[in-house]
């Protein structure tokens, strides 16, 4: 019988629970002994719920109170001294690291974020200092492990591979030049030390997560497998090497013939692996094969998963592993919330939850399992498929009639930039070096509670959109007190920047309580695109319009860009990617147009998912991906006269300045304030058009006093032409307080005067 293996679990708890207790904890409104229960308590459920629906192989070490990166670095002990020398405790220590810490004399910024693989969940870069001391610090996959054996769950503990682990990471600012990679020889006796404890625990085997191994990697690190491997598998415990997200074929090499016990491969996404991946192997290794979706909702196509099950069965016979193809971190809870969506539809999902019945079943029906309960699930499965196939939800004509019809020339400027910049100047007279924020301002608790009263029926239409007015004309005075140039509405009437817009245009639908982690303890509820896109009726020009009437000043309409709505949602999965992208262009090209048509004649477009989307290798998929995302946003934006400014806005991804530059937007903002490698400051040197580089870190409630800014700005235009520089922070300041925001802006437009007036004198 083969097994059935989960390799990881949503760990917010199915009501977010670990978000309420670790914020609650940050306000001092919970204890410490109080946040470690909650955690303790959903550790449990998630246990149990895997091990109730029948799944074999259940992980442990899973859980994070921030971020599982992050716990790996201060359990190696790979924690800059800045952070240390304020003797903080356990959870202190964490956040410190996570989010940064201001209170009275601890002053400490944030290390940085950044996208993890192509996915919109974030995680802390390992940042080795000159003095890094690899050493065991914590216990944690230890006590976690011995933690569900108390409960009656074996289970078996994740571990980020130490190949991984370094590859993710970078050095510290005092000590650039020098490559993880090459602490490796450091960190081995560490997880040997880590594994020898595992194994006096009790634990047989391990799952070592080594996702870089879907990446290009450089000779030194696919050769680091082998010293890695060779020293770890002296532990005597099973090593199961994890892949994910992509095509583990060019780097198989590097991973062939290692002492470990077997492989796992995404074969949702790179079916095609299995035979060259099968045949790797040798004769006692397993193949773990990952066919439960573990980045998107769909239900599993069962007879889809059993054939691809099968093409590994021959090469492999019994040695296999029935899986999700990656950790279900990135899928909401449990669908059992769901009581809004339409029966038809919510019967194509299927979340965490359903997913580890989706795997055991499965596996049992692969392994000849003719049961009545077994039979039924698979009629029942293939009955949703094929309604969903046929529905005709997912099909809308006169989008495709519109796209057919599509040219180069509505893709295109009217103008070249040069000249576009005569008219805009003409139009919006704004100063040297122009101040702007990214759009969002703080969503209070009062926001928030307003807008729950809305959703739910228990104020009116007219009472919401008056609540609304009364905030945007809260954030338009602040903005003319704190003295900045190009205004915002403050997007106080959206909920989230994706979901906003996929409730607004037709082919999406939106869960209630589908929350998935994004980061530390921010989520989000992605939308899902169930049929064609288009936009039946303006979405923001109301609230953009109103603000534009309070005010003299330039207020910028703010959107978010196709290829962001595309991969902050759960996409199709029946069409390309790229013709999903089309349709949103198409749909915000509707709304930029109507937007200048209102008067509003700044109109940023954010693309922060630019990067994300770009296929983890270089080659044939990631030009084409290049093409179609730039001729999306291109084909969103290009409808506007010269006079109008495009702004787009990216953040938190190691962005190509060429696929930027592509885009042809007039002003772009790109979050930089965690650069600290010089090198940094000269990528985006040649930029032709205007720029904002992030002066202030949003994720962080410390407030960078003037000084501060004034270096950093100096240091930027040793590069940058001052009539290029914008002054912005690195992003939107939604998940600040009022108090921190009133500070940071003020210390940050205060910056920008000076540099006004020593450039104009
Ligand atoms: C900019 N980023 C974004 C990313 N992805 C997105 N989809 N959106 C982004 O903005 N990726 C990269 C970056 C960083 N990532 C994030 C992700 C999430 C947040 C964030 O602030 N999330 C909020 C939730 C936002 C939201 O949907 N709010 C809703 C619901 C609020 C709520 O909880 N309501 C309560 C009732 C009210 C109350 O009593 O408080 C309830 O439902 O129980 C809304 O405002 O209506 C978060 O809090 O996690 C930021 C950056
Ligand atoms: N306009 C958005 C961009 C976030 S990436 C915001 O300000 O929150
Ligand atoms: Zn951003």
């Amino acid at each position: 019988m083969a097994k059935s293996s989960i390799l990881g679990f949503p760990r917010i708890g199915a009501q977010r629970e670990l978000k309420k207790a670790t914020e609650g904890y940050w306000s001092g409104k919970v204890t410490a002994e109080s946040l470690l229960e909650t955690a303790k308590t959903i550790r449990a459920e998630n246990w149990k719920t895997q091990k109730d629906a029948g799944v074999d192989i259940i992980p442990s070490n899973d859980f994070s109170f921030y971020d599982q990166v992050l716990d790996h670095s201060i359990m190696f002990n790979v924690i800059p001294a800045r952070y240390t020398k304020f003797d903080l405790n356990d959870l202190d220590l964490l956040f410190a690291m996570g989010r940064g810490l201001q209170r009275e004399g601890v002053d400490v910024t944030a290390l940085e974020m950044v996208k993890w693989f192509d996915s919109n969940y974030h995680y802390v870069r390992p940042t080795f200092g000159k003095n890094v001391e690899f050493k065991l610090n914590s216990t944690k996959p230890v006590d976690e492990y011995l933690e569900a054996k108390a409960q009656g769950v074996e289970t078996r503990p994740v571990i980020i591979g130490p190949v991984t682990y370094l590859y993710l990471g970078k050095a510290d600012k005092d000590n650039l030049g020098t490559e993880p990679i090459s602490y490796l020889p450091k960190l081995l006796p560490v997880y040997a030390e880590l594994l020898k404890k595992l194994l006096e625990a009790g634990v047989t085997d391990i799952q070592m997560d080594e996702p870089c191994l879907v990446l290009d990697l450089p000779e030194n690190v696919q050769a680091a497998f082998k010293d890695a491997y060779s020293a770890l598998a002296q532990s005597g415990l099973n090593l199961h090497l994890t892949t994910y997200f992509g095509d583990i074929r060019p780097n198989l090499k590097a991973v062939t013939d290692l002492p470990i016990a077997g492989i796992h491969i995404d074969c949702v996404r790179v079916p095609e692996q299995i035979d060259e991946v099968a045949k790797a192997l040798t004769d006692s290794q397993t193949l773990s094969v990952g066919v439960v979706d573990g980045r998107n909702i769909w239900k599993t196509d069962f007879s889809k998963a059993i054939k691809t099950l099968k093409t590994a069965e021959a090469i492999v016979g019994d040695r296999l592993v029935v899986a999700t193809s990656s950790s279900l971190l990135h899928t909401p809870v449990t669908l059992e919330s769901e009581k809004n969506l339409k029966e038809e539809i919510r019967d194509w999902f299927s979340f965490a939850v359903e997913k580890a019945t989706e795997i055991v079943v499965i596996a049992k029906a692969f392994s000849g399992d003719s049961s009545s309960e077994i039979a039924d699930a698979l009629a029942a499965n293939a009955k949703s498929i094929e309604a969903r196939s046929t529905s005709s939800i997912t099909k809308n004509p006169a989008v495709r009639e519109r796209l057919a019809k599509v040219t180069d020339a509505d893709k295109s400027r009217k103008s070249p930039f040069p000249e576009r910049l005569v008219a805009q100047k003409k139009n919006l007279n704004l100063p040297l070096f122009p101040t702007t924020t990214i759009g969002s301002f703080p969503q209070t608790k009062e926001i928030r509670v307003q807008r729950n009263k809305f959703t739910k029926g228990q104020i009116t239409a007219e009472e919401y959109e008056k609540f609304i007015e009364k905030e945007i004309d809260e954030v338009v005075k602040f903005q003319e007190e704190v003295g900045l140039d190009v205004l915002v509405h403050g997007e106080p009437e959206r909920n989230d920047m994706v979901q906003y817009f996929g409730e607004r245009l037709d082919g999406f639908v939106f869960t209630t309580n589908g929350w998935v982690q994004s980061y530390g303890s921010r989520y989000v509820r992605p939308p899902i695109i169930v049929g064609d896109v288009s936009r039946p009726a303006p979405m923001t020009v109301k609230e953009s319009k109103y603000a534009q009437s309070i005010t003299k000043k330039a207020m910028k309409g703010m959107l978010t860009g196709p290829i962001t709505c595309l991969r902050w949602s759960f996409p199709r999965d029946d069409i390309p990617l790229k013709d999903q992208s089309y349709q949103l262009g198409a749909a915000l090209r509707d709304e930029v147009n109507d937007l200048e048509a209102a008067g509003i004649y700044v109109i940023q477009v954010d693309e922060p998912a630019i990067r994300e989307g770009l296929p983890l290798r270089a080659g044939a998929e990631r030009e084409d991906y290049v093409k179609y995302a730039v001729e999306s946003f291109r084909l969103a934006t290009s409808g506007v006269q010269d006079s109008t400014q495009i702004h787009s806005h990216f953040c938190y991804s190691d962005l190509d300045p060429n696929h930027i530059k592509a885009l042809d937007a007039d002003v772009v903002s790109i979050e930089f304030s965690k650069k600290d490698d010089p090198k940094y400051i000269q990528e985006f040197a040649e930029y032709p058009n205007h720029i904002g580089l992030g002066l202030f870190d949003i994720h962080s409630p410390r407030v960078p006093p003037q000084s501060e800014f004034e270096a950093r700005i100096a240091e930027i235009l040793k590069v940058y032409p001052a009539e290029k520089f914008w002054v912005n922070p690195d992003c939107g300041l939604k998940t600040r307080q009022w108090e921190e925001v009133r500070q940071q802006l003020t210390n940050m437009v205060n910056a920008a005067k000076v540099f006004r007036e020593k450039y104009s004198s």
